[in-house]
């Protein structure tokens, strides 16, 4: 994810709300000792897993609507996750692609068993029919076709996502120049290495180029750990629950400086204690520390991307 890596170090490199300070990094790092705490991929116990083509559809579904949360303050992640589990594990055929193709939102609401409508639902309702109708398409309605026409390479998989399906071309202007986050996509491919254990369709010889994934979980926590420092006024936004605006220099840089400052982390570890860290690993136990700490105010943008 070469064009992920370069274009969020172009950011970072003219950022003006928000910085990055290798200071701090350099101290997390060597608070650690370089040992990041290993997280197990399903440490909630949430998802679907039957070893199968069935948990890629689960998997690329999760993925396509795996953003947004926050506008309901009861809603997260987890129920997204173990609510496509139970409706999969009711009907296997939940998630065929011509399912897919025709979920109304009070359907979708009804299949994740949510009482209310669900934030941004028509552009999930969107996303789902996108996906169903593509996977028809180009991949005999099969997600697991798609993994497998990727040879077992993990930036081949993201070209391929982005290419077929709009829906996951996380992508902004930055001045002028266009950045690529790719959050969604390269999520689904840490959820196969994952789910997979590395292993069939998880089995990626280039894992490795796969950055964090830039949602608003992460920064909150780079900020707590004095990683990531904003301007005042960006502060104050975020401490005050206004809604950052998407596409705004101030989102971007938020995301972007995020990725910026894991792969300098990564980079570190890896040359000062001689280890093989991979960005995922240093993601998950970012996300996982920001899942359980309730009181961390995290920047608030309406987006399909994360
Ligand atoms: N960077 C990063 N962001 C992640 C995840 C995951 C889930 N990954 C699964 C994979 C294996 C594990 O077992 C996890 O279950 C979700 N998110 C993002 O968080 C936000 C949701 O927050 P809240 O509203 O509080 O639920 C939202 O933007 C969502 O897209 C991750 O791993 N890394």
């Amino acid at each position: 994810m070469e064009a992920v890596r370069a274009s969020a170090a172009w950011v970072a490199s003219r950022s003006s709300h928000v910085k990055v300070d290798m200071l701090e990094v350099e101290k997390v790092v060597d608070k650690i000792q370089g040992n990041v705490p290993k997280v197990e991929w399903d440490f909630e116990g949430i998802h679907y897993f039957d070893d199968g083509p069935l948990t890629v559809q689960y998997l690329f579904v999760l993925d396509a609507l795996n953003f947004c949360f926050w506008p309901d303050k009861d809603l997260s992640y987890d129920h997204l996750a173990s609510g496509l589990k139970l409706a999969l594990e009711k009907d296997k055929t939940a998630l065929d692609a011509d399912r897919l193709q025709s979920y109304t939102g009070p359907q979708l609401r009804q299949l994740l068993n949510w009482p209310r409508p669900l934030p941004i639902e028509e552009e999930r309702v969107r996303l789902l029919h996108e996906v169903g109708m593509e996977l028809e398409r180009s991949f005999g309605g099969e997600a697991a076709n798609l993994v497998k026409s990727a040879g077992n390479s993990a930036a081949t998989l993201i070209e391929l996502i982005t290419r077929h399906f709009p829906g996951f071309r996380d992508h902004s202007l930055y001045k002028g120049h266009q950045v690529f986050l790719y959050k969604r996509a390269q999520i689904f491919v840490a959820d196969l290495w994952g789910a997979f254990k590395g292993q069939n369709y998880g089995e990626f010889h280039d894992i490795k180029s796969i950055t964090i994934f830039a949602d608003y979980i992460v920064p909150a926590v780079l900020r707590e750990l004095g990683i990531l420092k904003y301007g005042s006024n960006l502060s104050c936004s975020i401490d005050s629950n206004s809604e950052i605006v998407p596409g705004s220099e101030e989102e971007v840089e938020i995301r972007a400086c995020s990725v910026y400052a894991v792969e300098k982390m990564r980079e570190l570890i890896n040359k000062k204690f001689g280890k093989q860290l991979l960005s995922i690993d240093i993601d998950l136990w970012l996300w996982s520390c920001g899942v359980q700490n309730m009181a961390l105010s995290h920047h608030r943008t309406l987006s399909i991307y994360y």
